[in-house]
């Protein structure tokens, strides 16, 4: 993985794991966007705290560096409750679950990251949990196996997923919350910036704070990266003041243009328009022809380049839309018009 692609890859990594623990919002209040989502959440949350009892669970799906990690301490925080964090790909067998169920303290806030990755016997394990606040532990083989019930503590499931559509309708319906999380607005990752700028005692003129927003593809977790890389560029050659100037120098070095297009998703496009015409092409070819893998063009760069107006998933492939020739600085053939309706 090239600098670049690491540093506009929504996936955290290296120091910047530390740094964005540091710029994490800790309370609901501090929630910057996602207006909707929080609202909600007050409500579930407030009514928990008036009943003294533990909130229902709650899923959160979206694409990766929206917040959902955030939300999740949150939820934990405003509960002023414990908060033991895991993630799909580690619950491999029932047991992985059932270590953690069973050590579980009343009102405790499970944090499931991943959790349409996690193995079926969990899975399945996790329904009766969900419900009953009980597991059954098989022991033994065979006929002579026997399963043994045993009681777990109330708690507060907090699931998240990037993909919603691969939960199957048992775990999704048992959540009694879920939360969509969007791209945000321009403005709303001025705010993110504004806010880490004053964190990292950063000078960020408005223009400048627009500028970088404009290019973080709806993603906070890109906004704070990027406002990192531009502080550095500010630091060695201007006078640390972000103005738009500086941001846009910055940003064009380290190729993110102006849409906040990054590497993968320009070679997404690419491969679409070049190899194949513009599309109709199925996600497996388009992933082999960026040397990618299906889930990572899938989960990363489509939904961003969809809510751009630039792709468009549709029953028969991935299609170009007339924004993404010109987009790419060529032309459009004369049947595509705009994104293609195929509702
Ligand atoms: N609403 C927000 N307001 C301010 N900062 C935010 C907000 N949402 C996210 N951030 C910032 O973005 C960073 C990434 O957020 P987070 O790790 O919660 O994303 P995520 O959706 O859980 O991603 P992943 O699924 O990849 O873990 C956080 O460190 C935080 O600084």
């Amino acid at each position: 993985m090239g600098f670049e692609r690491e540093m506009l890859s929504p996936a955290a990594g290296g120091d910047d794991l530390q740094v964005e623990a540091a710029l994490r919002p800790k309370r609901l209040s501090e929630f910057i966007g996602q207006a909707r989502v929080r609202e909600q959440l007050s409500l579930v949350l407030e009514s928990a705290l008036r009943r003294q009892r533990p909130p229902d669970h709650v899923l959160m799906s979206g694409s990766p560096g929206l917040g959902k990690t955030t939300l999740a301490m949150i939820i934990a925080a405003e509960l002023n409750a414990p908060l033991r964090v895991t993630s799909g790909p580690a619950l491999e067998r029932a047991g992985d679950l059932a270590a953690i169920l069973s050590t579980l303290t009343e009102g405790e806030v499970l944090f499931i990251d991943e959790i349409h990755r996690m193995a079926r016997p969990a899975e399945e394990m996790l329904y009766l949990a969900m419900e009953d606040f009980r597991v059954d532990i098989v022991v033994g083989k065979g006929p002579g196996a026997t399963a043994i019930p045993l009681d777990v503590a109330p708690f507060t499931l907090v699931g998240a997923t990037t993909r919603a559509g691969l939960l199957p309708a048992p775990l999704r319906d048992r959540f009694g919350f879920t939360a969509h999380m969007d791209f945000y607005e321009v403005a709303e990752l001025e705010q993110v910036l504004q806010r880490s700028a004053g964190l990292l005692g950063v000078t960020l003129p408005a223009d400048g704070a627009l500028e970088i927003a404009r290019r973080s593809r709806g993603t906070p977790r890109i906004a704070n990266r990027l406002l990192r890389r531009v502080r550095d560029f500010a630091d060695v050659r201007a006078d640390g003041v972000i103005n738009r100037e500086i941001a846009s120098a910055a940003l064009n070095l380290y190729e993110v243009d102006a849409e906040g297009l990054d590497r993968l998703d320009r070679a997404v496009l690419g491969a679409l328009l070049k190899n194949f015409g513009g599309g109709p092409v199925g996600l497996s070819t388009l992933a082999v022809a960026v040397g990618e893998e299906p889930e990572t063009v899938e989960v990363v760069a489509e939904p961003f380049l969809v809510r751009q107006g630039l792709l468009a998933r549709t029953p028969r492939g991935r299609v170009a839309t007339a924004a993404a020739w010109i987009h790419l600085g060529m032309t459009p053939p004369p049947d595509v018009f705009g994104a293609p309706d195929f509702t």
